[in-house]
């Protein structure tokens, strides 16, 4: 694990955005082609900007969320939406993105057959992940229902997951083995109750229980990047 502190958000995104277009270089270079799932939620847009104006071969690159809330592609909280539009432009324009919603009726029905559809991606060349204030990751919340299967080193890629309480929004998530063998994992963290909650999960016992805190599964492997 490693952190990186910068003194704002538009840095961090240039930061962050150069060295995942270096990872996306060299696979590229040695595969013919390259694979990025990437974050939702509120914070990536600068980020995902910054990575649309990267110079290299989008053609070759295949881009996933690393989880999806169960809304169609037009609906303001899918995070597909939301790479589409901060990121399929400028230079990304000819990136392909896999939209993780599918039509299916729920995410268990849609699950296995994501699964194998993002099979021939894997491992991911690039990872970018989030994380929220409670330590979920992707779509990974503490306690939630089949968070120890997600959890598990023989996990599907994919799993129909829930989101917290009340609402239990429906939605799918990448399990944590595929999270862990990504070639360059990044975290993406804004504010201070991130940097907070980055410092608990970092303060808890050796030896937590990663459902009650998933974050703690991936951390050894990523590079955090915070702004304030
Ligand atoms: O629900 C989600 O939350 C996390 C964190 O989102 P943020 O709005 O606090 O940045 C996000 O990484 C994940 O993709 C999203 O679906």
């Amino acid at each position: 694990m490693r952190q990186i502190d910068y003194p704002d958000r538009a840095e961090q995104a240039e930061g962050l955005a150069a060295s995942v277009a270096d990872t996306l270089r060299a696979g590229i270079a040695a595969e013919g082609r390259a694979s990025l799932a990437l974050p939702g939620g509120t914070t990536p847009g600068l980020f995902l900007e910054a990575l649309a104006r990267q110079e290299l071969d989008w053609a070759q690159v295949t881009v996933f969320p690393a989880d999806e809330r169960w809304v169609p592609a037009d609906h303001p909280r899918s995070n597909a939406a939301l790479i589409r539009r901060h990121l399929l432009r400028d230079e990304a324009v000819m990136a392909k993105l896999i939209d993780l919603y599918d039509g299916e009726p729920t995410p268990q029905a849609a699950a296995p057959g994501l699964s194998a559809h993002l099979a021939p991606h894997l491992p991911l060349t690039a990872l970018v992940v989030g994380m929220g204030d409670d330590l979920h990751t992707a779509s990974l919340f503490p306690g939630a229902p089949g968070i120890v299967q997600a959890l598990s080193p023989d996990a599907p890629p994919l799993m129909a997951m829930e989101g917290p309480a009340p609402e239990r929004e429906p939605r799918v998530s990448l399990t944590l083995p595929v999270l862990q063998a990504a070639g360059g994992a990044h975290l993406l963290i804004v504010g201070d109750s991130k940097r907070a909650a980055l410092a608990r999960a970092l303060s808890m016992p050796e030896g937590t229980d990663p459902a009650e805190a998933p974050i703690l599964g991936l951390l050894e492997h990523l590079t955090i990047h915070w702004a304030p």
